[in-house]
C-alpha cells in the first residue's frame, strides 16, 4: 500500500467516523435529526472534496487535472453551507439556506464560466478563499447569535471562533503565496491532509459542542418553564423570588409580590371545554405578557393562578400595574371555537418591606388574592390592615 493509498484510507476512516457519529445521533437517538444529517451530509461532501483533489495526480494530463480543481471546490463549499443551515436548524435561527444556495450556486457558474487551465488557478482560488470565508463567518455569526443571550457572550464567543478563526485562515490565504497550479498533480499530498484533518476535527469537535449546547437549551427550557403558556414554572420563579428577596435585602430596594387568579375559570372549562380552558390560559398569558415591564418576572404559578415579581417597585406602583393588567385582561376579546369569553381576575399585592421573611411575603400575596376573591372578583386587593403584622402597620 502506497503512502497515497494510506492518506485516503484515513480521510476515509476519518470521515466516515464522523458520518457514523452524526447519523447514529440523529437517527439512532433522535437528537437534532434534522441538524445531524445536515452534518453527515457536509462530511460526505467535504470527504468528497478531498478525495478528488488528491486524486488530481490520478488523472491523466494536467487538463482533467485542472478541470476537478473546480468540483472539487464547490464540493467543498457545500460542505460548509450544509453546516451552515445544520446550526440554523439547530437552534431553530431564520434559515438562510435559500439565499446561500442561490450565492453558491453564482459562484459554481462563474467557476464554469473559468477557461480550464492554468491561468485561472488564481481565480479558484479567490473565489474559493472568499467564499469558504463568507459561508463560515455566517456559520459563527448564528452560533453566536444563538447563544449569546442564555450563555452570555464568553460563552457565545467560545462556541463561534472556531468558525470566525476558519474564516479568518480563509481570508488570510489571500495575503499569502499564491497557489500551485500542478499542486496535488505531482506534489506532496501530505498538506491537503492535513488540512482536512485539522478542518474535519474543527468542524465536528465545535459542532458536537453546538450540539450538546442545544441540548442543554432545551433541557433547561423544560426545567424552567410551563409547558402550556411557556412562561416561568412555579419552581424557576420560586429560584428567582428568593433571588429577589436577598438583593432587596442587601440593597434595601422593596419589590412587589402580585398573585394574579383568573375567575370562575372552572365555568370556562365548562363551557370552552378542557381545550378552550387551554387556549383561555395562553391567551391570558400573552395579554399578561404584553402588559408587563421587562424587568419584571411573570410565570404560571399553577392551575389559573399566575404570579408576577416587580423588582424595585413600591406598594403604589404594584397596585398601579396590578390594575392595568386587570383592565387589559378583560378588555382583550377572546373567541373560541367561534365562542367569545370574557376573562376577568382577582389580583393581590403585596410588598416585600411589609413582610419579615419570604415565606410571609407570599402569605400576604395570598391573603390579599383572596381579599380580591372576597371583594367579588375582577379588582385588585393590597393586604388587609387587620392582616398586617403590628410593625410593619
Ligand atoms: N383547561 C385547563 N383548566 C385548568 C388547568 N389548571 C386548572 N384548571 C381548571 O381551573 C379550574 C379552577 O377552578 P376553581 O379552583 O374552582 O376556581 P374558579 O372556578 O376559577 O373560581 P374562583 O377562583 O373562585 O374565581 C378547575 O376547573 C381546573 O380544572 C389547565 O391547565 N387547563
Amino acid at each position: 500500500m502506497g503512502v497515497h493509498d494510506t492518506l485516503l484510507a484515513v480521510i476515509g476512516l476519518l470521515a466516515g467516523s464522523f458520518v457514523g457519529l452524526w447519523l447514529f445521533l440523529g437517527q439512532a437517538l433522535r437528537v437534532a435529526s434534522a441538524a445531524s444529517g445536515r452534518f453527515a451530509a457536509a462530511n460526505l461532501v467535504l470527504v468528497a472534496s478531498v478525495v478528488l483533489t488528491l486524486q488530481r495526480s490520478a488523472l491523466a494530463g494536467p487538463v482533467p487535472a485542472l478541470a476537478a480543481w473546480p468540483v472539487a471546490d464547490v464540493l467543498g463549499l457545500s460542505a460548509f453551507w450544509l453546516a451552515r443551515g445544520g446550526v440554523q436548524a439547530l437552534f431553530k435561527r431564520p434559515s438562510t439556506a435559500r439565499r446561500d444556495a442561490l450565492g453558491l450556486g453564482l459562484v459554481a457558474l462563474v467557476y464554469a464560466g473559468l477557461p480550464v487551465g492554468a491561468g485561472s488557478v488564481m481565480a479558484y482560488f479567490w473565489l474559493y478563499s472568499c467564499t469558504a470565508a463568507w459561508l463560515l463567518s455566517g456559520l459563527a455569526a448564528d452560533l453566536w447569535r444563538a447563544t449569546q443571550r442564555e450563555f452570555g457572550p464568553r460563552m457565545a464567543w467560545a462556541l463561534a471562533s472556531p468558525f470566525a478563526l476558519a474564516a479568518l485562515v480563509m481570508a488570510g490565504r489571500l495575503l499569502g503565496p499564491s497557489p500551485d497550479p500542478h499542486a496535488g498533480a505531482a506534489g506532496d499530498p501530505s498538506g491537503t491532509l492535513w488540512a482536512f484533518v485539522v478542518l474535519a476535527l474543527l468542524l465536528n469537535g465545535s459542532l458536537v459542542v453546538g450540539v450538546l449546547t442545544r441540548l442543554l437549551l432545551v433541557l433547561r427550557h423544560r426545567a424552567e418553564r410551563d409547558h402550556l403558556t411557556q412562561l416561568y414554572n412555579r419552581r424557576q420563579f420560586d429560584h428567582l423570588l428568593a433571588q429577589e428577596w436577598a438583593r432587596a435585602e442587601r440593597q434595601g430596594v422593596g419589590f412587589c409580590l402580585l398573585l394574579l387568579d383568573l375567575d370562575h375559570f372552572k365555568r370556562v372549562n365548562d363551557e370552552l371545554g378542557h381545550a378552550g380552558g387551554d387556549a383561555a390560559l395562553r391567551h391570558a398569558a400573552g395579554v399578561l405578557q404584553a402588559g408587563c415591564r421587562g424587568v419584571d418576572t411573570l410565570a404560571r404559578h399553577g392551575g389559573e393562578e399566575f404570579a408576577l415579581l416587580l423588582p424595585a417597585t413600591p406598594m403604589a406602583g404594584g397596585l398601579e400595574l396590578a390594575e392595568r393588567l386587570r383592565q387589559r385582561l378583560s378588555s382583550a376579546g377572546f373567541v373560541h371555537g367561534g365562542r367569545p369569553c370574557t376573562l376577568t381576575a382577582s389580583l393581590g399585592v403585596a410588598h416585600s418591606t411589609e413582610a419579615t421573611d419570604l415565606e410571609a411575603l407570599c402569605r400576604q400575596a395570598d391573603q390579599a388574592l383572596y381579599a380580591a376573591k372576597a371583594a367579588g372578583r375582577n379588582c385588585v386587593r393590597p393586604l388587609p390592615e387587620a392582616l398586617k403584622p403590628p410593625a410593619a402597620s
